[in-house]
C-alpha cells in the first residue's frame, strides 16, 4: 500500500517554479529522503503534501485518499517541521495528545496514546515538563512524538535533526530509524546532510531546480549516481574529464595503492581520520582521503596508484 503517492506535482510562486512534474511515491512502512541543493523546491513539495501550498498542477494522495482539495487538519498527516513549534502553554503530555484529541478520540484516549508514543521516544519521564523546560533534542523528540501520535500513514519531517549537535543527531537517527519501523508509516524526509539520509533511508529522491533527477535504493543512488552533477552534489571529488560530455567517476575501491604509477603528490593536508592528498593523476587530479596506514605509501612527494578501469563509471556531464 502507498503511504503517499505524488503524480504530476507543480508548484510556482510567481515566475520562479519550485516544483515542477513531479511525482514520487512512498510506500507504507518505506522511508524516502528528499534530497537536493538549498532552493531546488524540497520543502516546497513536503508543503503541498501537507496542505499548506496550493499546488498549480498535479494530485497527492495519502494512504490511497486523494486529498489535493482538502485542508491540512483534514489530510491525516504527521508534521515535523523545522519552524513548527511545539505549544509553549502546553505540557509534553499534552502537545503530544494534542493531535489525537483533534481526530475526536476522548482526553483519556488521547493520553493513552501520548503516553504510548512518549515511551517509543523514551520520554516518558517528561511528560508533565513545559516545551521550555526541555532541552533541544528532548523538544525534537517531543515534536516526533506528537507527529507519531496522530497515528498517521504519512510522516513529513523537514530536517528533523537540524540544530542540533552531531553527538545528539547521531543518537537520534539511530532512535529514528527504530522508531519508524515500529511505527510502520510511511515516512518522507528531507534534509541536505547526506549521512542522515543513507542511515534513515531505504530510498533517496534527488531534486534540482523543481525536478526529480534521480530515484532509487540509498545505497545504490550513492554508488551510481546518473550523472556527474548527482555525484557531485552527493559529495563525490573524483570527477575527471572524459570524451566530450562525459566525465569519469572514480569511487574510491577503483584506486589501488602501492601499485602502478609514482604520481606527483600536490596537496596534503591532515583530517581527523587521517590524510588527504590530491595527486596529478594523468587523468586528472584525484583527491584521496588516507588511512594513517596508507599514508604510510606516500614515498616523499609522490603516492604509487593504479585505477581499476571496471570500476570507473562514466557519467554523463550536466553541471
Ligand atoms: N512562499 C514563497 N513565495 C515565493 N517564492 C517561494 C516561496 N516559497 C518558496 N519559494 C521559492 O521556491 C523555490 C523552492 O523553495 P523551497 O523552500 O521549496 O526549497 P528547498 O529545497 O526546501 O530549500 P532549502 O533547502 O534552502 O530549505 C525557491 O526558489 C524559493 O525561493
Amino acid at each position: 500500500m502507498n503511504a503517499l503517492q505524488l503524480t504530476g506535482l507543480s508548484k510556482r510562486f510567481g515566475a520562479v517554479t519550485a516544483v515542477q512534474d513531479l511525482s514520487l511515491k512512498v510506500a507504507a512502512g518505506e522511508t524516502v529522503a528528499l534530497l537536493g541543493p538549498s532552493g531546488c523546491g524540497k520543502s516546497t513539495v513536503l508543503r503541498c503534501v501537507a496542505g499548506l501550498e496550493r499546488p498549480n498542477a498535479g494530485r497527492v494522495e495519502v494512504g490511497q485518499r486523494d486529498v489535493t482539495e482538502l485542508p491540512p487538519e483534514a489530510r491525516h498527516v504527521g508534521l515535523v517541521f523545522q519552524d513548527y513549534a511545539l505549544f509553549p502553554h502546553l505540557n509534553v503530555l499534552s502537545n503530544v495528545a494534542y493531535g489525537p484529541r483533534m481526530r475526536g478520540k476522548t482526553r483519556a484516549h488521547a493520553e493513552a496514546q501520548a503516553r504510548q508514543t512518549l515511551a517509543l521516544v523514551g520520554l516518558e519521564t517528561l511528560e508533565g515538563r513545559r516545551p521550555a523546560q526541555l532541552s533541544g533534542g528532548q523538544a525534537q523528540r517531543v515534536a516526533l512524538a506528537r507527529a507519531v501520535a496522530t497515528g498517521s500513514p504519512l510522516l513529513l519531517l523537514d530536517e528533523p535533526l537540524s540544530n542540533l549537535d552531531e553527538q545528539l543527531r547521531a543518537r537520534l537517527r539511530a532512535d529514528l530509524r527504530a522508531l519508524f519501523a515500529r511505527v510502520g508509516a510511511g515516512v518522507l524526509i528531507v534534509t541536505h546532510d547526506q549521512r542522515e539520509a543513507l542511515a534513515l533511508a531505504h530510498r533517496v529522491a534527488v531534486m534540482r531546480a523543481g525536478r526529480l533527477i534521480q530515484v532509487g535504493g540509498a545505497q545504490e543512488v550513492f554508488a551510481q549516481p546518473a550523472t556527474a552533477w548527482v555525484a557531485a552534489f552527493l559529495g563525490h571529488t573524483n570527477l575527471l574529464p572524459a570524451s566530450s560530455g562525459e566525465v569519469l567517476l572514480v569511487p574510491e575501491n577503483a584506486v589501488r595503492l602501492g601499485e602502478g604509477e609514482a604520481l606527483p603528490v600536490v596537496t596534503r593536508q591532515t583530517t581527523g581520520a587521517g590524510l588527504e592528498v590530491t595527486v596529478r593523476h594523468p587523468l586528472g587530479p584525484l583527491t584521496l582521503h588516507l588511512s594513517p596506514r596508507e599514508a604510510a605509501q606516500l614515498e616523499g612527494d609522490t603516492l604509487r596508484l593504479s585505477l581499476t578501469p571496471p570500476r570507473l563509471l562514466p557519467l554523463p556531464d550536466d553541471r
